[in-house]
């Protein structure tokens, strides 16, 4: 383990260090408060001593500012056992109420201790692949199964914060809503396997256009399947030429790919429908973007599909 361990006594640095590397764990000394703090954020720790009495800072604040830190992460608590000299009843019950998890006195036997170590460092390793299970379930929550894309739920979430941002700043935004053309016919004629398969296809063609994008400097673009056959990329900061532009590369790109789609006449191919809207400026609802881009998603299929058809405010 990764052990912070935090006394104002050199001495008593040097003795426990010692005896938690003899047990082969890495320890990161710090002499207050305020340096526990500050090494805490930087490393950070597996387990964390913190001794009580100190100069500045003393422990039980340092592990209120520790906690408080650590509420701004996800998932995150480390074990913090008070190491103290005083070992009475309302130190034990202070040292709970600031965030600790257990109280041991500096005079204990070597026997305590290792078992003590031995304790946490299985806390440790339950905790580390708790933290693994949860980012892979947290980024698979985010993600859409059939497709790999963002899904809607992500989607949401992620455009309320950027619009937040974007409204501050008075920065440009733009909003495209794609749809398959006739993609109930390519179910009918095909199966639903393959329509799946083509879903894919088209996914992963949309994602090289917008990964394109970002490459060229837009870098927060990004697709997500809407619904369905129905998917939208969301183009944050995206210069007002440019727009046209990734809306136009969406539509080739996906023609570029050739499935064939006998009942999508004249082109026998499967084919994009794509509407637009695009704000200078980010204001107002980010509803009302939407209802824009899907005005003319409508135009684009009432007017024969295959085609993009953009407003652009
Ligand atoms: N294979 C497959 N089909 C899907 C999936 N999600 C939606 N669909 C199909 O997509 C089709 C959408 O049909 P419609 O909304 O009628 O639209 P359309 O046939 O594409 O016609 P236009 O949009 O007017 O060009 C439906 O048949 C859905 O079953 C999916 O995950 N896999």
């Amino acid at each position: 383990m990764r052990v912070l361990f935090v006394d104002d006594s050199c001495s008593v640095r040097v003795a426990f260090s010692a005896r938690l590397k003899a047990m082969g764990h890495e320890v990161v000394p710090a002499a207050d408060g305020a340096e526990a703090l500050a090494r805490f954020r930087e490393i950070p720790p597996d387990l964390v001593f913190m001794d009580i009495e100190m100069p500045g800072m003393n422990g039980f604040e340092a592990v209120r500012h520790i906690r408080a830190f650590e509420a701004t992460r996800q998932w995150a608590w480390t074990p913090i056992i008070f190491l103290t000299a005083t070992n009475t009843p309302e130190n034990l019950v202070a040292a709970i109420d600031a965030g600790g998890d257990a109280f041991i006195a500096k005079s204990v036997p070597a026997a305590v201790f290792e078992a003590k170590m031995k304790a946490m460092a299985r806390i440790a390793a339950l905790r580390a692949e708790l933290s693994r299970a949860n980012r892979k379930l947290a980024a698979q929550a985010n993600l859409d199964g059939l497709t790999g894309l963002f899904n809607r739920r992500y989607m949401d979430q992620r455009l309320d914060e950027l619009w937040a941002v974007l409204s501050r700043e008075a920065a440009p935004c733009g909003l495209l809503m794609v749809d398959v053309d006739h993609f109930k016919r390519y179910n009918d004629r095909y199966g639903h396997l393959l329509g799946d398969d083509a879903l894919r296809q088209v996914a992963g063609a949309l994602s090289r256009v917008v990964e394109g994008a970002n490459a060229e400097g837009l870098r927060e673009a990004f697709v997500a399947r809407y619904g369905g056959e129905e998917f939208s990329v969301i183009l944050p900061r995206c210069p007002v030429k440019a727009f046209p532009r990734i809306a136009e590369a969406l539509r080739a790109g996906v023609v570029g790919l050739a499935i064939p789609h006998e009942s999508n006449e004249p082109w026998g191919r499967i084919t994009l429908s794509v509407g637009g809207a695009y704000q200078p400026r980010a204001e107002g609802a980010l509803a009302q973007l939407f209802r824009k881009a899907d005005a003319k998603l409508y135009e684009a299929k009432r007017d024969g599909r295959n085609r993009v058809e953009l407003a652009m405010a």
